[in-house]
């Protein structure tokens, strides 16, 4: 059995329930400002299962002819991302260990069918900061491999309340959600899963 990188951790448990209620009150208002939509890959056009949007300075979009990317507007809309909800910097300033606040968080949307393939996160000039991701409603499988595409992989359940660290050595490490757990969490009234991942992308002086 292979062990995670350092620099990735998994805090089990990490928000009680009252914070994560509060947190999805703070994205239901994101989505509001911000409407959830499909993305698709470069290239190919094929739509990806999840459905997305951003909240803070920049977010993180991706279509057909310009492929992944951020940028400071909604791309249906043409708005600024709406701001950041406190409880994301509050939580970004407790376990990110890193001096500067994100710039980007990713809200995915995940239907209790949807999965996201392997990949890295790769996209950020500055790779000093660590990811940190947020789970929300149903559990998933979440799966971690190493540096390369081929290496062995790992998989483990995240939780409604659980966050993921991904830092140090395991910054660029694959990683994917094989499947969502339908009916494992009472906190989104439609099911599936809201998964957070703060990120800072420009390099810090
Ligand atoms: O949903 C997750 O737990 C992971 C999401 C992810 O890897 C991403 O948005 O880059
Ligand atoms: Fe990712």
């Amino acid at each position: 059995m292979p062990g995670l990188l350092n620099g990735i951790r998994h805090l089990p448990g990490y928000l009680d329930r009252a914070r994560q209620e509060a947190l999805v009150e703070a994205i239901r208002a994101v989505v509001a400002e911000a409407p959830l939509y499909v993305p698709v890959m470069p290239g190919t056009g094929k739509p990806m299962s999840v459905r997305m949007t951003n909240c803070g300075p920049l977010g993180w979009v991706t279509d057909k002819e310009r492929g992944y990317r951020y940028q400071p507007t909604h791309p249906a809309t043409g708005r600024p991302w709406p701001d950041m909800p406190q409880q994301l910097l509050d939580i970004w300033n407790d376990v990110s260990g890193y001096d500067k606040p994100p710039e980007a968080c990713l809200v995915n949307f995940y239907s209790d069918d949807a999965r996201m393939g392997l990949h890295q996160d790769k996209d950020e000039q500055d790779l000093q900061a660590p990811v940190v991701s947020v789970s929300l409603g149903n559990s998933c499988l979440f799966r971690v491999g190493g540096l390369n595409r081929n290496d062995s992989t790992l998989s483990f359940k995240l939780s409604s309340g659980d966050l993921v660290v991904l830092g140090g050595e395991g910054r660029l490490c694959f990683h994917g959600v094989d499947r969502i757990h339908p009916a494992t969490s009472t906190l989104l009234k439609n099911g599936g899963r809201i998964n957070l991942t703060l990120r800072r992308v420009n390099p810090s002086a």
